[in-house]
């Protein structure tokens, strides 16, 4: 498979180790500028770029027909505009908060907990991501996604960060040192308390699976997910 790494940071060099050992070839690495490239070449982009970048490779590679990954987090007040483009163009597109395996069993046990707590107001819920300090945006993308889990089962209307109301699930970002990324949902009452917690412990788990994600695309036409990838149901 002929793969471009639209971004060549800490997680664009991890994909290119990763891919080259599962014998793909790596065709392109765009760090700054989109200008001057050769679409023809790609069999599939694998985008794990910055917010403000995001959403420009995601709509030049759909326009010219190549399959998307995307892992960039921040910039999904465009998320719907992508779609729409991808549906428009019938391209295929994947953007996950997080790729790695154990992070998406983790969205299912967070979904399948937050089922059982819906109907006992006793336990107050907060979530907690903590991460590197280079970490441009927070909360994190996971936390976002675990926050619309709780949303979706239990009365609050939206998550803050560092803030909750009755209505207001409250999202905690810390940034530490080089931590590659820990979640934490905690349902606590006046008589025990309940965690759920991730710990990512480099970022090989996050690589594998866009890798794996760009593998199981090809030949696909749509907007899939992580769920989609990994046959979760
Ligand atoms: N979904 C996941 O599983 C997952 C996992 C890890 C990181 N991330 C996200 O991926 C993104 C990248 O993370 P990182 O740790 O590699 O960051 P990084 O800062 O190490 O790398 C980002 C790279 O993007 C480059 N860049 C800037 N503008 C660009 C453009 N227009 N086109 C292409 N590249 C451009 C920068 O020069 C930089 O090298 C972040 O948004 C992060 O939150 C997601
Ligand atoms: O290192 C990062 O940045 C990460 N970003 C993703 C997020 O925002 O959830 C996934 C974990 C690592």
């Amino acid at each position: 498979m002929r793969i471009a790494l639209f971004g060549y940071g800490k997680m664009g060099q991890m994909i290119e180790e990763i891919a080259l050992n599962r014998g793909h070839e790596i065709v392109a690495k765009i760090d700054e500028s989109t200008e001057d490239i050769n679409f023809n070449t790609m069999d599939v982009a694998i985008d794990f770029s910055m917010p403000s970048a995001a959403y420009g490779n995601i709509t030049k590679c759909i326009n010219n027909n190549v399959p998307v990954i995307s892992g960039t987090t921040g910039w999904l007040d465009d998320y719907e505009n992508a779609v729409s483009l991808c549906n428009d163009k019938k391209g295929a597109f994947i953007y996950a908060s997080n790729f790695s395996l154990g992070v998406n069993i983790f969205f299912e046990l967070n979904n399948y907990l937050a089922k059982m707590m819906q109907n006992l107001p006793e336990y107050k819920v907060e979530l907690e991501e903590i991460h590197h300090t280079q970490k441009l945006d927070a909360p994190s993308g996971t936390a976002i996604t675990l926050a619309e889990g709780v949303i979706s089962n239990s009365n609050y209307k939206a998550w803050k960060l560092d803030h909750s109301s009755d209505e207001t699930l409250k999202i905690t970002s810390k940034r530490i040192g080089k931590v590659p990324g820990t979640h934490t949902v905690e349902y606590d009452s006046v008589v025990d308390s309940i965690q759920i917690k991730h710990t990512a412990h480099n970022r090989e788990g996050f690589a594998l699976g866009a890798v794996t994600a760009a593998e199981w695309i090809i030949g696909k036409t749509g907007i899939f997910s992580m769920r989609d990838v990994l046959n979760l149901g």
